[in-house]
């Protein structure tokens, strides 16, 4: 009995229609029998299913049965995927990927045609660009008609993937089913060829039995007589015919069931395809989106610009309408002119008429007074003459002006209309973006794709945020790097610089690598300078331990650079990324020593050797990536070798074009050494190691780069006026006080700023609650948030809180800090104190306080380094001390008024600059915002905190009034950094000045 299946398998496009047969036998033998039975039963309970899916459009759809026309419909399908399915699952003639992209660069260079057309033409007209932006507007129609038809398109994929995957299931059925049958096969085959061995095996003693009965001299006959089964052997034979003939057959349906496996991998594979191609509809249809936004964007543009052209439009036309006045008052004057003409030809005539009186006068007393009336009459038309004159003049000087005030209209409008047609920044895009992009031309420099020129002239354009580089950006966006150069090359022209080029080269920059307060002042006054429009750059140490988080778009060049140290060459890596919307350079040295591999920033032995290499190795940076800064900004001892390294090694080798500023952030450190050492970095000790120059005060044979830094550059500062006063003096320049003196014009005192964006109470996110002066409430909710955080009492709300962050070094008054928290205690204050201390005494001496106070309800010491605590004890405390032995600047009394916390500090530094004692006569009231104290010993700071505290406990109202005050100063740097603009261009205008005479 032979069973028939046939299954036909009908997915239109996709899965071609399939014809399955295979004929099963019966199987003599009892082992394969009941195998049979087994599988025939299986095989009859599982029915095959037949399959149609159903497509939108009957466009593409085949049923016919031939193998031919099949193949066709499949190669048509899997050889334009993209297209065909566009078509058929839209249902409509949608346009190819092609079309869009076509549509959308008309789009593109409409747009641009609608940017020049919208200005004057050369005639002064305007050219109305109403039918352009009717033809953008109708354009980003046309863009979203294709995203709709996109997202049809991308729905129907959608649905069809989704058919195709739940036929791809059953078809793993089928295929697993059919793989069990493979195997039932298999094994009936190997039970088959088993059988066949048996039936050769009889055959052979068969065979043998037949040789010996004919050796025996017997016939077949007797054979009969020999073996009584002949019916066996008979059956044996047929069954043997029967299993080869069933081999056979298994061997075709094995066949059959390989080619359908082989369908079900293409099945697999088109599927595939098809998730391949909804991926792509997807980014297209994502694509098209960002495409219609700036195209909505730039409608919006336009109708600005509509709008301005309107107005353009109508000056011009009152223009015009004065010309025609003007014109018309033109035609007037010619007219009186010719009504003159006339009377001048009539006077002449009375002229030669009173002659030819003059001749009968004397005999005619009538001729005489016709004479006189004649002459009345002359008299008369002179004057009407002489006025018509006057008349005339004043209409062609109006008509003049008229025509002067309208040719400088058309000038201005010429200039206007070239201006805006010239790049207009792109002020819609991130500081990030344009960071990134001098990024991208730096290392396209560094990588020899482009020269030196062009890159310089790249990097303006981007200084300028001129609108051109983003437009080229987007543009690139889809091409390779070769076609992005290219396109970039193609938009440089001659451009204006917008400021000043201010390369900081630094050992900190917050939140990145930061200890102290150098590491904010990097970042807020780049930030700040970067905001007027300057061109600022970033070259850092690429420590390990840096927050890497806080880095954005880190990557590392393709090439190394090489620089000098220590008589020979070393190869640095350089990695480039934006912190806080600056870009930023991290010099990565191949150098044995592991100069910046160490876990922290500063502190370690060799500090002078790691950063006179970076000092070095910044400037190889600058002349190797072709920089023509206008100032290098060098900050503290650690870069302090760049003003020396720059006059002697780097100016004469071409790196020419900067001023050097230095900033000394603390003279207490001046990283003096051996003057040998000074030769690592290639620096010529016998020239520098001399009192006027690099010698260090103490003496003869060590060399003070600190010192070389104040010699060698065009600007020196400090971070406070009153700190710039007192490093003047013997007590406080810590033996550069005359170096400083002999150096005194070039040297100012610019009080610190603090970066808004980060210590602003209304936006910290690590605030428990964001407040502002206005809303104090979370101010209190902070102090609560700290106090749970800490442990400590929270019975009395009014209890006044006293914080107090900072370094634990000698400079910050330790012993007063360590005073305060026992007489805030006897005050009935709380104490919290975050600090940590590079000096082993000072820490061991905290941390046994820090264990005394471990599980006190009142004081806790946290002795550690935590940016965020740090937010909240800002946020939390009523008051924080700063009671510092001296203090170039110090911002955290400036953060914590930010934060509404009452500064109690010693006067002097930048504290003295910055806070002004409430009960001060001398101060202006509303400069008043703290206490302060001079004498650095305990009565001096008690006679500051026992104000301040029964202030805070006695008068609520004065209090909170104070800390609103406070709260509202202008500590951002804006100010700070227009000091330093003007010293960058005071600077600058006299190296010009003295280079052109
Ligand atoms: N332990 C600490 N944890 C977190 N931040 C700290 C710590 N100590 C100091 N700071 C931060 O360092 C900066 C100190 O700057 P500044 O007052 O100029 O002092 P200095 O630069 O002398 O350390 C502030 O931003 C302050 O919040």
């Amino acid at each position: 009995m032979a069973t028939e299946l046939s299954t036909s398998f009908l997915c239109q496009g996709w899965i071609r229609p399939k014809h399955l047969s295979v004929r099963l036998y019966p199987v003599p033998s009892r082992r394969l029998i009941m195998m049979r039975q087994s599988n025939s039963g299986s095989e009859q309970k599982r029915p095959y299913t037949k399959k149609v899916f159903r497509r939108k459009s009957p466009k593409n759809v085949s049923f016919g049965p031939s193998v031919a026309e099949e193949s066709d419909s499949e190669n048509s399908n899997t050889d334009d995927i993209p297209t065909t399915n566009l078509e058929t699952m839209s249902g409509k003639s949608v346009e190819t990927n092609g079309a869009v992209n076509a549509a959308e660069n008309k789009s593109s260079t409409n747009l641009e045609t609608m940017a020049s057309n919208s200005s004057l033409n050369a005639d002064g007209g305007l050219v109305n660009s109403n039918v352009h932006i009717q033809d953008l507007i109708a354009m980003i129609r046309h863009a979203e008609k294709n995203v709709h038809l996109l997202n049809q398109a991308r729905i129907c994929a959608l649905e069809d993937l989704e058919k195709i995957l739940s036929e791809k299931k059953t078809l793993q059925g089928e295929i697993n089913s059919l793989e069990m049958r493979l195997a039932e096969t298999d094994a009936r085959i190997r039970v088959a060829s088993q059988e066949r061995l048996h039936v050769e095996l009889l055959e052979d003693q068969l065979e043998k039995l037949q040789a010996e009965l004919s050796r025996r001299g017997g016939t077949l006959e007797n054979v009969h007589d020999i073996i009584p089964n002949d019916d066996i052997i008979q059956s044996l034979s047929e069954e043997v015919n029967l299993l080869r003939t069933e081999n056979i057959s298994l061997k075709e349906d094995l066949k059959v069931l390989k080619a359908e496996l082989t369908d079900m991998k293409g099945t697999g594979e088109r599927v595939l395809l098809m998730e391949k191609e909804r991926t792509y509809l997807e980014s297209s249809v994502k694509e098209l989106e960002r495409k219609i936004t700036v195209s909505q964007e730039d409608v919006s543009k336009l109708s600005t610009l509509k709008s301005e052209c309107k107005s353009l439009w109508e000056r011009v036309e009152h223009l015009q309408s004065l010309l025609d006045k003007a014109a018309k008052q033109a035609d007037q004057a010619t007219l009186v002119l010719q009504e003159n003409q006339v009377l001048r030809n009539k006077i002449e005539g009375m002229e030669e008429s009173l002659e030819e009186a003059n001749v009968y006068k004397i005999s005619s007393e009538k001729l005489e007074e016709y004479n006189v009336l004649m002459q009345q009459k002359i008299k008369h038309l002179d004057e009407r003459l002489q006025r018509s004159d006057e008349e005339i003049h004043s209409y062609i000087q109006l008509y003049q002006e008229s025509v002067n005030e309208f040719q400088d209209t058309l000038t201005i409008l010429r200039e206007e209309s070239k201006k805006s047609k010239l790049a207009e920044p792109a002020n819609d895009m991130p500081r990030k973006f344009w960071s990134h992009m001098l990024l991208m031309i730096d290392s396209w420099y560094f990588e020899k794709k482009i020269e030196s020129e062009n890159a310089s002239l790249l990097r303006e354009m981007i200084w300028k945020r001129d609108g051109r580089i983003r437009d080229a950006y987007m543009e690139c966006k889809e091409k390779n790097e070769r076609e992005t150069i290219r396109t970039f090359l193609g938009l440089i022209s001659s451009v204006d610089r917008p400021g000043l080029h201010v390369v900081h080269i630094a050992a900190e920059m917050a939140p990145v690598a930061k200890v102290g307060g150098l590491g904010d002042v990097l970042t807020g006054l780049s930030k700040a300078l970067q905001q007027k429009g300057h061109l600022v750059e970033v070259i850092l140490p690429k420590y390990d331990c840096m927050q890497y988080e806080h880095v954005e778009d880190l990557r590392g060049l393709e090439m190394m650079f090489e620089s000098y140290f220590e008589g020979r060459m070393f190869k640095n890596k350089v990695w480039v990324g934006t912190v806080e919307g600056l870009p930023v350079y991290f010099i990565e040295p191949h150098h044995p020593g592991n100069f910046f591999w160490r876990g922290q920033l500063y502190g370690e032995h060799d500090d002078f050797r790691r950063f006179s290499y970076f000092s070095r190795a910044a400037l190889e940076l600058l002349l190797q990536l072709g920089k023509r800064p206008d100032i290098i900004h060098c900050h503290d001892w650690q870069t302090s070798f760049v003003a020396p390294l720059y006059w002697d090694i780097y100016a004469p080798k071409g790196l020419n074009s900067a001023r050097i500023c230095f900033t000394c952030h603390n003279f207490e450190y001046q990283g003096t050494a051996p003057a040998s050492e000074l030769a690592l970095c290639g620096l010529d000790v016998s020239h520098l190691n001399r009192p006027d120059r690099m010698q260090d005060h103490s003496a003869h044979d060590r060399i003070n780069p600190l010192k070389g830094a104040i010699v060698y550059s065009n600007i020196v500062t400090t971070v406070s006026p009153t700190y710039a006063q007192e490093v003047r003096t013997a007590e406080g320049g810590k033996g550069l006080h005359s170096t400083l003196n002999s150096h005194s014009k070039k040297f100012v005192g610019i009080l610190n700023g603090i970066d808004t964006d980060t210590w602003n109470p209304a936006t910290d996110i690590y605030l428990k609650v964001q407040y502002s002066a206005n809303d104090l409430q979370g101010k209190s909710d902070n102090k609560e948030a700290l106090r749970r955080q800490l442990g400590l009492s929270s019975a009395d709300v009014w209890r006044p809180l006293v914080g107090c962050v900072t370094r634990l070094v000698p400079q910050k008054g330790v012993h007063l800090i360590r005073h305060a928290i026992y007489r805030t205690l006897e005050l009935g204050g709380q104490f919290v104190l975050l600090g940590s201390s590079p000096v082993p005494h000072i820490q061991k001496e905290f941390e046994e306080i820090a264990n005394h106070f471990q599980s006190h309800e009142h004081v806790r010491l946290l002795l550690k380094y935590d940016e965020s605590l740090s937010h909240l004890i800002y946020a939390a405390s009523d008051m924080l001390i700063i009671p510092s032995i001296f203090e170039p600047c110090g911002l955290t009394q400036m953060i914590a008024m930010k934060y509404g916390s009452v500064p109690v500090v010693r006067k002097t530094g930048g504290l003295n600059d910055s806070v002004f004692d409430i009960d001060d006569d001398s101060i202006p009231v509303h400069f008043r915002n703290g206490y302060t104290f001079f004498t650095a010993d305990e009565q001096g700071f008690n006679s500051a905190l026992d104000r301040a505290i029964y202030h805070y406990k006695n008068d609520s109202d004065s209090w909170q009034q104070l800390v609103q005050k406070n709260m509202n100063i202008d500590f951002s740097w804006d100010s700070s950094a227009l000091q330093y603009e003007e010293l960058y261009l005071k600077s600058v205008a006299r190296a010009k000045a003295a280079n052109r005479s």
